[in-house]
């Protein structure tokens, strides 16, 4: 039987919070080796593991895998999370390109010198009040309470993840938006999701700017 997948990255969420989340979220165990200094990751780049020298990297059923939404691809239809049909799939395309657009702006954020940091917030909340956010209050209300078919696909376990994050930065911003809203009650206590929303497990805290500067530190990046 094949071992857990094992999860290559700082310990920080970033860009590997999404595939944690996905993991969890499908019910499946993973283990955690993280990069702690220049030496970790001389070594991934050593064993010729990171493809374009960069994380995340997942070794999961005898492959190296890296390039976040390639990974993402990966674990989706392993796990029947990326719908039923080529229709379906275009759907889940659409609206995950959407999600991973606005995280990208959260991850973003806490890279931002100070002195940008106002006029990158006013943005965000712009954008998830004005675009994102209504975007896909509109799809809940024509569809459903699934966002693509009738079933749980990943497109669902990552908009919860973002309404999670929007939560944290300022949770006036989903007042506006009750079926967002029903949405995350209602996934928040499936019994995977429960989990991985206990304290001790493997979710992340925010990104800092402390994190960043060690991630940068580690790769040498000025
Ligand atoms: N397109 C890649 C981007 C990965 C990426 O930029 N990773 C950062 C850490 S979050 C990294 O490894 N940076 C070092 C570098 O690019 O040299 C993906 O989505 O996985």
């Amino acid at each position: 039987m094949a071992g857990k997948p094992v999860l290559h990255y700082f310990k920080a969420r970033g860009r590997m919070e999404c595939i944690r989340w996905l993991l969890a979220a499908a019910g499946v165990e993973f283990e955690e080796k993280f990069i702690e200094c220049p030496e970790d990751l001389e070594k991934l780049r050593k064993d010729g593991k990171l493809m374009f020298d960069q994380v995340p990297m997942v070794e999961i059923d005898g492959m190296t895998l890296v390039q976040t939404r390639a990974i993402l691809n990966y674990i989706a239809t392993k796990y029947d999370l990326y719908g039923k049909d080529v229709k379906e799939r275009a759907l889940i395309d659409i609206y995950t390109e959407g999600i991973l657009d606005l995280t990208e702006m959260f991850i973003q954020l806490a890279k931002c010198p100070p002195d940008q940091k106002e006029a990158k917030i006013s943005m965000i909340k712009d954008r998830t009040k004005n675009r994102y956010l209504p975007a896909f209050e509109k799809v809940l209300k024509s569809h459903g309470q699934d966002l693509v078919g009738n079933r749980l696909t990943r497109v669902d376990i990552h908009l919860l993840e973002l309404l999670l994050y929007i939560e944290e930065f300022d949770a006036s911003l989903l007042a506006p938006f009750p079926l967002l809203k029903a949405l995350k009650s209602r996934l928040s206590s499936l019994p995977s999701v429960k989990k991985f929303l206990q304290p001790g497990s493997q979710r992340k805290l925010p990104l800092n700017a402390k994190q960043i500067e060690e991630g940068k530190k580690i790769f040498n990046i000025k």
